[in-house]
């Protein structure tokens, strides 16, 4: 790996992303069909929202290479499709084995997570919690608050994300929904198939 030189990038908790961010990628509604149980509920929220930006992620990439790292801010819009809160896409990392650290800036939001084998962990973050989202696990955020939630992070610059993994199973396990007294609580997802063992293997193996 070449020498490379420091870097400062400001996390601007208000607009919610890196200032001197190298990147920038935003999610619309419309970039997240099917990810949510409610189809009319997607329907009515598509309508209503158009081309808001549901989340975006500002990051500073210096490179791709093994034992470098990328580091950026994500920011989320609350709200919900039907009882189901707002999330990414979600992904398991494509060298599998490479973990990841979310830092709650503002907000409230969950990390989802899953192992191949199909266990669900959620884990809630606040403001100055340190979220670890260990090797191997697929995960995804959720806004399960009433305000924009804003989360710095950062993971090794060789990880690469894995989509697919979620579409093939039918999404995640569980899906985090409105417990009705402005909570959230999981619930299982009725789409979820469970992965072989042949293929939770070959996943533990990358
Ligand atoms: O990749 P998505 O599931 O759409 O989630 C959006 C983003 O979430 C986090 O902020 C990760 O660190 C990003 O690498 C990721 O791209
Ligand atoms: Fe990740």
């Amino acid at each position: 790996m070449p020498m490379r030189e420091p870097g400062i990038c400001r996390v601007d908790v208000e607009k919610g992303e890196l200032s001197g961010a190298s990147n920038r990628y935003t999610r619309t509604m419309a970039d997240l069909a099917g990810l949510y149980a409610d189809g009319s509920a997607y329907k009515a929220v598509l309508a209503e929202l158009g081309d808001t930006v549901v989340y975006e992620v500002t990051d500073f990439k210096p490179s791709a290479d093994a034992g470098d790292m990328i580091i950026g801010v994500t920011r989320m819009i609350p709200g919900r499709v039907g009882d189901e809160y707002f999330l990414t896409r979600g992904h398991i990392h494509a060298n599998a084995n490479r973990p990841e650290m979310y830092y709650g800036e503002a907000g409230y939001g969950l990390m989802l997570l899953e192992s191949p084998a199909g266990e669900i962990r959620t884990v809630e973050i606040g403001p100055r919690s340190l979220c670890y989202v260990p090797p191997y696990w697929i995960h995804r955020s959720v806004n399960v608050g009433t305000t924009e939630l804003v989360m710095t992070f950062a993971y090794p610059a060789d990880s690469g994300q894995d989509y697919d993994i979620i579409a093939k199973a039918g999404g995640m396990r569980s899906r985090i929904v409105d417990d009705g007294r402005g909570g959230w609580k999981a619930v299982d997802n009725e789409s979820y198939r469970f992965r072989s063992k042949e293929l939770v293997e070959s996943i533990m193996g990358r």
